[in-house]
Formats: C-alpha cells, structure tokens, sequence
C-alpha cells in the first residue's frame, strides 16, 4: 500500500513575528523540526513566497493574512495565532478555504491587567511628565493635579477575560469599578454594570478599554465620547488602535481636557523594531506610549508559545480542533493501530451521504466517526483499517464540495 500520510519531517511550519522558543521546542517534542523562524512580520508579497509550501503558520498581531494571502497558501491548514487577537486574520475567508485558526485567549491576560493597573497609577500622580521634564533638565516637584488611587472610580469598557482581571486588581487597591459591556455580565467584587457607554465616560475618573476590534468597537472613542469624559480623566487603550481616534484624543491632550492617557496600541504600528513610530501623541508629556507589549512579559509568551504549539500539533497528529476560532470543533481520541480520514467539506445536503457511500460501496468498515458542523464548514473524521485508506482518501477527494481531506496514522 503507498505511504499517504504525510511525513513530520515534511510539515512546514512558519513561525513569524519572533514567537517565544517555547512554541519551537514544543514542535520539535513532537516530531517536527521542518521549522522557518523569523523575528518579524512580513509584507504581503514576502508573505506570500513564505506561505508556498507551509502547511502552518505561527503568527502574532502584526501578519495580516488576509484572504488574498490566504488563497495563495495551497498546503496551508492551520494558523495559530500566538496572542489574543484573530482580527489580523480574514477569519471567513480561512473557514471557507478550510484553515483552522488557533489563538491563546487567555495566557497573557494578566500582562495586559498588571500593566494597565500600573499605568493608572503613573498618570494619576502625572509621573510621565515630571518623568519628562527630569529628562529635559527641569524639576517638578509639586503636588498638584497628584492623586491616589483609591477611591477613584475605574470605567472597564468590555468586561471580558482583561476586564475582569483590572477589576479585581482595581478594587483590591481601593478603586470603584464600574463597567459597560454589551453583554450582561455577572460582577465580580463590588463593581457594577452600567447601562450605556456615556454613564460610563460621565462617572469615570479612568477609562480602561479592553474589547475586540470588530466593526462596532471601530472609533468607539472619538471627539463626542472624549467630550463626555470628566474633566482631567485618564484614557487608557491596550486593546486595538482601531477603537480610539488618535487625533481626537491628541486635540484633548493638548486643550487640557484630558488629564493623561496611556495608549499600547495604535491605528498604525511598526512592523519592527527597525521602523520608526509615527503618532500624533509623539511629544506630548503626559501621553504615556508603549510599542504593543500589554502582552509581552516572558510569563505570558512562554505560555503562550506552549499553548498556541500544542493546538498546532494536537490538530497535526489527530485532527483534534478543540478551541478553534473558526471552525466546527471536535476532540478525538488517540487513534493507535487505524488510519484516520479527516475530510473538511461545504456543509451542503449531500455531502455526508456521498461520504458515507464511500465506505458502504467500498465495504470499508467503520471503526469510529466524529462530525461537527457549523453554517458553512462540515467536518468529518472517520477511523478505518489501514488497508482500505487508500482507496477510500482517493475517493473522499473527489465528492463534490471537498475542501481539505488528508490521513493521518
Ligand atoms: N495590548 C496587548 O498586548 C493586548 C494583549 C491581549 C489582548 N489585547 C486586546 O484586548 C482585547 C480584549 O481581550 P480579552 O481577552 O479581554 O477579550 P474578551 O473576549 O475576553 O473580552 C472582550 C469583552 O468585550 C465585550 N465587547 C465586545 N464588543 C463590545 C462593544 N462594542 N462594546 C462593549 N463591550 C464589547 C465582550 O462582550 C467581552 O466581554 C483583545 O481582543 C485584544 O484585541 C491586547
Ligand atoms: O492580541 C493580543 O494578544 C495582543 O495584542 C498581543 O499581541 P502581540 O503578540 O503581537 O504582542
């Protein structure tokens, strides 16, 4: 019988945007070493090259694969996103090719909380300023405009896996934690969920922004919203640059509306290190600026490098697409001693009996099948004896409405 499962030394993976040594040794744990590793993203005809012959591809914020990309990658079967974040990927234009998309949404949530909770108590006692003007020679030693913390009120917008974090974090340190977010949310601790976003921006004395970027959180925060805020209050962003108008808010710095900000993300960002940082907010004092590391702490990217990599082998070495963003999931047992199928089709009337008529007019016995579907993606994985894989992938490839078939064993 011919060898049809794909050798681990011929996987290729593509690691990009310098993801932690974690995410390599646990690949090479299991069995594949045909690794590509780069510090940086890439721009799309680079990335295109790269993606020729790579079966995954291991990303952070900055790739944008987008569904020309995408389409341009044949072997391509999987993302994995090592970071929170999937809108850097055309998540349709994946499910409908039949890539599966991973992230990690949780291991670097505490970096992100830790941070935004330390930036907020910066900028309440004005420190990158007078941290500033220490630079430039001056001393500003003076005590106004410097508050403590406690007993100020902290508006979270999105009270999601961050926001929860903050919130604990806040009123452990004596702050009141209020939230809004379209969803009804249990509270934890003493915080409470307001009704809209404008009672949020008109009790805040800091607004910390932790939701996703999707078309309604585009410009959540722009000049009527910065105008709804209380006088002198502190704007925090560690989510996406695309949720707050840099130029509106840069106007509020300056008229002295706003007391501070600390701003993580941005509407545009340097694809590296090497490239300069443009901003309307360079050069003003008490406009704290980070370059995206809300994430970055060597805890967070370890775990994260572990747990992004495991997803990517599981889905390799046995079809198992638990967590995935995009597509239908299924948990598979180990599959020792039979050949696995794994047949990602257009969930259409039809297919699933074309399937199955494979085995029936083959007589092909089936010692285990699994099928979870979604509106568009149906996907099926089905255990049979080695003799008949052959055969039976040759035709599985066939049925009308296939997008990926592959054996595993
Ligand atoms: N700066 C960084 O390095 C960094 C690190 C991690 C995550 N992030 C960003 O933070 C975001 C939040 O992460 P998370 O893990 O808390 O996500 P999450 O999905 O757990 O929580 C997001 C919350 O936002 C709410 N939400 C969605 N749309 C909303 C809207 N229009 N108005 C109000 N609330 C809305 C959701 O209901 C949810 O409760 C991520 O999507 C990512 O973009 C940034
Ligand atoms: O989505 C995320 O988890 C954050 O934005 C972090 O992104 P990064 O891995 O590019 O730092």
């Amino acid at each position: 019988m011919a060898s049809i499962s794909l050798e681990k030394s011929k996987i290729k993976f593509l690691l990009l945007e310098g993801v932690h040594q974690s995410a390599i040794d646990t690949l090479t744990a299991a069995g594949y070493t045909n690794i590509e590793y780069l510090k940086t993203s890439l721009p799309e005809d680079e990335l295109i090259a790269k993606l020729a012959d790579a079966h995954f591809v291991g990303i952070r914020s900055r790739t944008q694969l987008t569904a020309k990309v995408l389409a341009s990658a044949p072997k391509l079967i999987a993302v994995g996103c090592f970071c929170i974040g999937t809108n850097q990927v055309d998540l349709k234009a994946a499910e409908e090719l039949g890539i599966v998309v991973f992230n990690a949404p949780y291991s670097n949530t505490r970096s992100v909380a830790e941070l935004v909770i330390a930036e907020a108590i910066l900028l309440l006692r004005g420190i990158p300023e007078k941290n500033a003007v220490c630079h430039r020679g001056g001393w500003m030693k003076s005590a106004a405009d410097s508050y403590e913390i406690r007993g100020k009120t902290l508006g979270i917008i999105g009270y999601g896996s961050i926001g929860t974090q903050v919130s604990v974090l806040a009123e452990s340190l004596g702050m009141k934690v209020i939230f809004f977010d379209v969803v009804t949310k249990l509270p934890l601790g003493n915080a409470s969920q307001v009704r809209n976003l404008n009672e949020l921006l008109n009790r805040s004395d800091i607004v910390s922004l932790h939701v996703p970027e999707t078309a309604a959180t585009k410009m959540m925060i722009g000049p009527e919203e910065l105008a709804q805020m209380k006088d002198k209050a502190i704007l925090l962003n560690a989510s996406r640059g695309t949720v707050v108008d840099i130029e509106a808010l840069a106007e509020s710095l300056k008229s002295g509306k706003l007391g501070g900000t600390a701003i993580d993300v941005f509407p545009v960002e340097p694809r590296g290190n090497a490239d300069e940082f443009q901003s309307p907010l360079r050069g003003i004092d008490n406009a704290l600026l980070t370059p995206h590391i809300g994430g970055s702490t060597q805890e967070a990217q370890e775990n994260i490098g572990l747990e992004v990599a495991e997803k990517l082998v599981k889905y390799s070495d046995n079809g198992t697409t638990i967590t995935a963003v995009n597509f239908p999931e299924v948990a598979l047992p180990a599959h020792s001693d039979v050949h696995r199928l794994l047949h990602v089709h257009q969930n259409v009337p039809g297919v699933m009996s074309a399937i199955n008529s494979v085995f029936s007019e083959n007589n092909i016995n089936i010692l285990g099948q699994y099928l979870q579907t979604n509106d568009s993606v149906g996907y099926v994985v089905v255990d049979i004896d080695a003799e008949y894989s052959d055969v039976a992938l040759q035709q599985l490839k066939s049925i009308e409405g296939t997008m990926r078939c592959r054996v595993l064993f």
